[in-house]
């Protein structure tokens, strides 16, 4: 039987996730967005195949209903669905990546048609808009899904279902859970990468030729810093409380890292970059679990027409089959690293060792 699938909102992960949708058979996309070009773009490619004007329209035709908005914004619109005359139940789901004040929206629906099943990708980029949408982007990642209180877990299974062309690896958390590691895994980092830019931005005054040592350390911690500002303006008011308590914490530490240099204390400032070092080393790349396991390589390649492809070319011709391929930019326009995630060890090493012979200058990272 044929599904309508609604979404709100086709950007950065609304336009992914339809990408992906798009791939099941008997669904119906119907999509919604103020951007006129992305509703062009999106139709053009197949990713949806009607658009709508009105949010209430989209919603009573609906079985699935995608709310890939600015947070404040979903929460408006999951606030509407009382108000909207439903003949048929709707499955609600989201991609907010802060989940405390949607899934209270959610749980102060009364409407009995309606059940609500929180969803994060836990992937994105600093890139936003229907533009930056890539049918990818999921893949591998983990998908959290926040069960409101009173949905079912058949609910969670549909919406497994409807996203499993994406390749991520779905996991259930409770909102408290979701926000809490959110912040310190995803949402403070991205405040501290701002301020490291600011700072680097005050010594600029007197330093005009700072931005030019900008290499590669600077550039991989302030990538974020890039993102769109008005999502994370959001991002950093819907979880506020958490990150104010975690920029006391972190403030704490850092009077503690000044005692360290202050006063001269060497062991204790080694020790504290060896504790980093383990945890951040032994962050679970290769762990069979809820996060999944990957092998890579890292291949430095020059900035060349036809670098990739012929890096590509060597691991097909020796049959090796790449699970994941990312460009990571570092020292734009001179080298590039190429990161290439294989399945298994064995491909690791084997790839490592064609492109070793074949003069590449590559890394295993463990
Ligand atoms: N960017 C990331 O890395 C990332 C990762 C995971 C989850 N998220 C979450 O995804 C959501 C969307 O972020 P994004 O990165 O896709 O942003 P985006 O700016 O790329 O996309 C947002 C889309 O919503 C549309 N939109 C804005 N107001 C609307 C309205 N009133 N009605 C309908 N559509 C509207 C915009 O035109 C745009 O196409 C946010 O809630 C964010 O927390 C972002
Ligand atoms: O890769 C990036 O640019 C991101 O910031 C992605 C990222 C993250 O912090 O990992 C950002 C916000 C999301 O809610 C999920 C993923």
């Amino acid at each position: 039987m044929s599904q309508t699938i609604f979404f709100v909102g086709l950007g950065l992960i609304g336009g992914s996730l339809a990408m992906n949708v798009a791939k099941q058979e008997n669904v119906k996309i119907t999509g919604m967005d103020p951007n006129p070009q992305t509703l062009a773009i999106a139709k053009k490619q197949g990713v949806i195949h009607e658009h709508v004007e009105e949010f209430s329209k989209g919603v009573q035709e609906a079985d699935v209903l995608i709310l890939a908005t600015p947070i404040s914004t979903t929460i408006e619109y999951i606030k509407q669905l009382n108000d909207l005359g439903l003949n048929k139940p709707l499955l609600v789901t989201d991609v907010s990546s802060v989940k405390n004040q949607v899934l209270q929206a959610a749980q102060e629906l009364t409407n009995p048609l309606v059940s609500f099943v929180g969803g994060h990708p836990m992937a994105g980029s600093h890139k936003q808009g229907y533009t930056a949408a890539k049918p990818h982007l999921f893949e591998n990642a983990i998908f959290v899904l926040t069960p409101a209180k009173g949905a079912n877990s058949s609910d969670a299974s549909v919406l497994q279902e409807l996203f499993s062309k994406t390749g991520a690896r779905f996991l259930t958390l409770s909102t408290k859970e979701h926000d809490e590691m959110t912040a310190v895994i995803s949402h403070f980092p991205h405040l501290i990468a701002s301020s490291l830019v600011h700072q680097a931005k005050e010594w600029q005054k007197t330093h005009p030729t700072l931005e030019h040592l900008a290499a590669g350390g600077f550039r991989d911690i302030t990538r974020i810093a890039s993102s769109n500002p008005k999502l994370w303006q959001d991002i950093f008011f819907q979880n506020k409380k958490l990150l104010s308590h975690m920029l006391d914490d972190w403030i704490e530490e850092m009077k503690h890292m000044k005692r360290l240099l202050d006063d001269g204390e060497a062991q204790s400032t080694y020790q504290y970059l060896v504790e980093a070092k383990s945890y951040r080393d032994g962050l679970p790349i290769r762990e069979k679990g809820a996060i999944p396991a990957f092998y890579d390589v890292y291949v430095d390649i020059h900035d060349q027409p036809g670098a990739i492809h012929k890096v590509i070319q060597l691991l097909a011709e020796k049959e090796i089959s790449i699970k994941n391929i990312r460009i990571l930019e570092i020292r734009e326009g001179i080298t590039g690293v190429l990161r290439i995630s294989f399945q298994t060890g064995k491909e690791q090493q084997a790839s490592y060792q064609s492109l070793l012979n074949k003069g590449y200058e590559v890394m295993i990272q463990d």
